[in-house]
């Protein structure tokens, strides 16, 4: 099924090949900071990444990501909200058309210019496709991006970009340290939800970060010239990749800090 982010294919189509788009725990939410409760028992975020794991940059169509070697505990993800250990498998984005959208998750109904996930699998399971179907399977790191001073870390990506223009374009991008697009402080808020776009998988330990990192206008318009479309097809700016927030049906929003 080719969904996408457009009128006829995009979000508020997705139920009908994927009916748990209106299931219980669906992410992203609109956080309320007043609203999460603050909960002692939440550790910090061990985030351990080794930049000789980073494989490669690829348009997949609907974003673009950056591909890890998960099959060793070199780039993981403990403590925080999870028990275990949690591999990092790939880092992506969802942007907007213009500054004023496009973030996934929303603090009290701000939207922000971009979002970062960096998924990571429960190593329980023998592998992330395995994992993505278990409701402790994953847990996806959210990092806002905020427009103000130019990100030399994320240029590096943004560099690539020019190789992986088009839709199933890919090239290698090794040595890269995804740590350097974390920000100065890992408060975060923590809520189970899923994946964003389908299968929208219920399978998400969500743990969204409340300081976000730097990103300047024109690394923003260097986002937008990426292309939903593959080669020899009409050209489709790749913009608007996000879904809106969704029902929270009561969940527990918990912010590690006050
Ligand atoms: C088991 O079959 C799957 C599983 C996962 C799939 C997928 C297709 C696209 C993306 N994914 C993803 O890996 C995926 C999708 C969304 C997100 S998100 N935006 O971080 O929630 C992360 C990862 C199919
Ligand atoms: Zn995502």
């Amino acid at each position: 099924m080719s969904w996408r982010y457009a009128d006829n294919n995009g979000p508020a189509k997705w139920v009908e090949n994927f009916p748990i788009a209106d299931g219980p725990r669906q992410s992203p939410i609109d956080i309320v900071p007043g609203e999460a409760s603050y909960d002692a028992g939440l550790k910090p975020l061990s985030l351990k990444y080794d930049p000789s794991t980073c494989l490669d940059i690829l348009n997949n169509g609907h974003s673009f990501q950056v591909t890890f070697v998960d099959d060793g505990d070199n780039s993981t993800l403990t403590n925080g909200p999870i028990s275990g250990t949690y591999r990092l498998k790939q880092f992506h984005f969802h942007w907007g058309g213009s500054d004023d959208r496009g973030s996934e998750h929303t603090v009290a109904g701000t939207k922000y210019p971009a979002e970062l996930h960096l998924v990571h699998w429960n190593t329980k399971y023998p592998n992330f496709g395995d994992a993505a179907s278990k409701s402790d399977g994953l847990a996806v790191v959210g990092v806002f991006l905020k427009i103000g001073a130019d990100n030399p870390n994320l240029q590096k990506v943004l560099d690539a970009f020019d190789s992986i223009k088009a839709k199933g374009k890919q090239t290698t991008f090794p040595n890269f340290d995804p740590t350097s697009l974390l920000p100065g402080s890992l408060d975060y808020w923590t809520y189970d939800g899923s994946l964003t776009t389908p299968p929208l998988l219920e399978s998400v330990t969500w743990i969204v970060c409340k300081e976000p990192i730097s990103v300047s206008p024109a690394q923003m318009a260097k986002f937008r010239s990426l292309l939903f479309s593959a080669e020899g097809e009409p050209e489709c700016c790749m913009v608007d990749n996000y879904r809106p927030p969704q029902p929270l049906k009561g969940r527990p929003v918990r912010a590690s800090f006050k």
